[in-house]
């Protein structure tokens, strides 16, 4: 699938978001994929992540034993990966800042895992992830998004197959624009957030 076909299906979604945005890494924003609502759409979701499953065969990837995602954004993500792959998905939560799995999830010792994240910005929740997954005994054989907004430059220390690649401009809190530190920012994430 071609990037401008990634993209139609999220502006088709509604996902592409335009305002000041606080993303995950605490870096500010000026744009936004809301991968929750391309996800809404069953048929939409199969499509980008058959191609994305198409992809990372291509690349020579694989076979995996497990897709494993991080909440919230990875779950739905990851749910249809696994589908795609035809192996089980599991995702993890965050407890107390760390990603945990929970649920009666566990990994096999040695299972090949697939690391499905929905975007990758600077990498941090996926290598989170990662380690995640091997202090419960899995290995990362390869990572897989539908947009890494860092245009390539995140480095998750193992394979990245995104189904997309943009370069999108982030800010540290000390370095946003005027114009857009003139507006108010909207925090969409998980990240951080309080009950
Ligand atoms: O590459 P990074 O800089 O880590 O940014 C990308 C991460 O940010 C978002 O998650 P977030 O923590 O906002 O929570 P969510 O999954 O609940 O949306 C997104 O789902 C990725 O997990
Ligand atoms: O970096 C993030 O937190 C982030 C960026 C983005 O465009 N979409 C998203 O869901 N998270
Ligand atoms: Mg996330």
């Amino acid at each position: 699938m071609e990037r401008e076909e990634v993209l139609r299906e999220f502006r088709d979604a509604g996902a592409l978001l335009e305002g000041h945005f606080i993303l995950s890494s605490g870096r500010h924003s000026p744009k936004y994929l809301q991968c929750a609502r391309v996800m809404m759409d069953a048929r939409r979701g199969a499509r980008l992540c058959s191609a994305l499953a198409e992809k990372i065969r291509a690349a020579g990837l694989g076979p995996f034993d497990l897709v494993v995602s991080p909440a919230m954004g990875g779950v739905v993500v990851g749910y249809e990966m696994g589908r795609q792959l035809g192996v089980p998905a599991v995702f993890m939560e965050r407890v107390e800042g760390r990603f945990t799995l929970r649920r009666g999830f566990a990994i096999e010792p040695g299972a090949r895992c697939l690391m499905m994240e929905d975007i990758v910005t600077t990498g941090l929740s996926s290598r989170e992830t990662i380690e995640a997954i091997e202090a419960a005994g899995g290995r990362t054989t390869a990572a897989a998004c539908l947009i890494d907004r860092s245009g390539g430059k995140a480095d998750l220390g193992v394979p990245l197959v995104p189904l997309a690649a943009l370069e999108i401009p982030t800010y540290a809190p000390d370095e946003v624009p005027q114009d857009l530190a003139a507006t108010e920012a909207v925090k969409p994430g998980s990240r951080f957030l309080k009950a």
